[in-house]
């Protein structure tokens, strides 16, 4: 059945097509100081900081009442940490994510051993849960957190070798950890996992599990086996989850998704023959899926919040900066182009 399938590629934009200036330089500056413990050093003193409280970001309310995240001068974050009885070598924990495009280095720090009252006091911000950021950020803001959720996540879960039980060491970039016995190197790591809108030429099929909000639903998703490949995994997982075979494979996109533990997200559009539309849900894996019209999708995608409690549930997709929108917003664009 594989062979039969039509894969297209579609031609997506390098981030450095976007701003080519300093693009390459910064680059290779961070790479440099993923390399390099005493550049990277240095670079924290004039760094920014990205605090997190056990995992949440501080996200600080901007005059228009919008929500950034808190960009902390590194030096800020040493007073305030001394101010707070930390003994100053927190700061050094700080975990590299990437350089602006004002060439400053930017950093992430979990401050979860200090009270998360005072730091936010403190600081003029509040540590939000990173799945209700998501609906809080724009859309260049909330990528950079997740990355530093992400890292911080993994170092929290891998102090230990998994081979020798030995403790692991970082290097002050945070790229990596090595086992103080046997010398293991290890990087952080993500699962692959294929999310795909199925479209039988007319209408999408969209699917929630009993774990999404009331009213919310999204493209298929799963994790790949070992040893799958994308449109292996793609097939197999439609198949599992709603019973369908797809006909024709097109990429999209990807993205890096922090839940549950850092996800790749490779993204698609398949079809179904329109005479093959018949669903059968696996209900162990999803409390519902359903064919939407465009008319149904587009209102969705002007719903901008979750209804309320006591208000009437209403059809909801994940936020703007979840890979399955976009899946979404591309399919609705094409089929009104296809309609008109
Ligand atoms: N960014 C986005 O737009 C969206 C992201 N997602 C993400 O995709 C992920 C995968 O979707 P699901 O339908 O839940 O996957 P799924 O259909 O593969 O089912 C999840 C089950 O797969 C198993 N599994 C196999 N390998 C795993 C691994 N490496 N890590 C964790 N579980 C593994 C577990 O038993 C788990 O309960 C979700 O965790 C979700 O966060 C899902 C929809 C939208
Ligand atoms: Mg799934």
């Amino acid at each position: 059945m594989l062979s039969s399938l039509r894969i297209l590629l579609s031609a997506t934009k390098c981030p450095a097509t976007r701003r080519c200036s300093g693009f390459v330089s910064r680059m290779r500056y961070v790479n440099r100081l993923k390399e390099d413990d005493a550049s990277c050093a240095a670079a924290l003193q004039n760094g920014r900081i990205f605090l997190f409280h056990r995992l949440s970001p501080l996200l600080q309310r901007t005059e228009r009442g919008t929500f950034r995240p808190a960009a902390l001068i590194s030096s800020d974050v040493q007073a305030i940490l001394e101010r707070l009885g930390s003994d100053g070598s927190l700061l050094r924990e700080s975990v590299l994510i990437n350089c602006s495009e004002q060439n400053q280095a930017q950093f992430c720090l979990d401050v979860g051993e200090l009270d998360q009252e005072a730091v936010e006091e403190e600081c003029e911000g509040n540590f939000v849960d990173l799945r209700k950021s998501f609906f809080l950020l724009s859309g260049a803001e909330a990528p950079l957190v997740a990355q530093g959720q992400a890292l911080l996540r993994w170092h929290q879960t891998s102090r230990f070798c998994s081979a020798t039980g030995q403790l692991t060491h970082r290097n002050q970039a945070g790229s990596q950890r090595v086992c103080s016995s046997s010398g293991t190197v290890y990087y952080p790591k993500m699962s692959p996992v294929v999310i795909v809108l199925v479209s039988d030429g007319k209408r999408c099929l969209l699917g929630r599990q009993s774990s999404f909000p009331r009213g919310m639903y999204s493209a298929l998703a799963g994790f790949c086996d070992m040893g799958e490949s994308l449109e292996e995994a793609l097939c197999r997982e439609v198949a599992e989850e709603v019973g369908l075979e797809v006909q024709s494979i097109s990429y999209s996109s990807s993205q890096h998704w922090p839940f549950p533990h850092s996800s790749f997200m490779l993204g698609c559009h398949a079809s179904v023959s329109p005479a093959d539309t018949q669903l059968d849900v696996d209900h162990t894996e999803l409390e519902d899926a359903r064919w939407f019209s465009l008319e149904e999708i587009s209102s969705a995608l002007q719903v901008k919040t979750p209804p309320r409690r006591g208000e009437p549930p209403v059809l909801w997709l994940p936020p703007k900066h979840a890979i399955a929108n976009r899946l979404i917003t591309e399919w609705a664009v094409r089929q009104r182009e296809s309609e008109s």
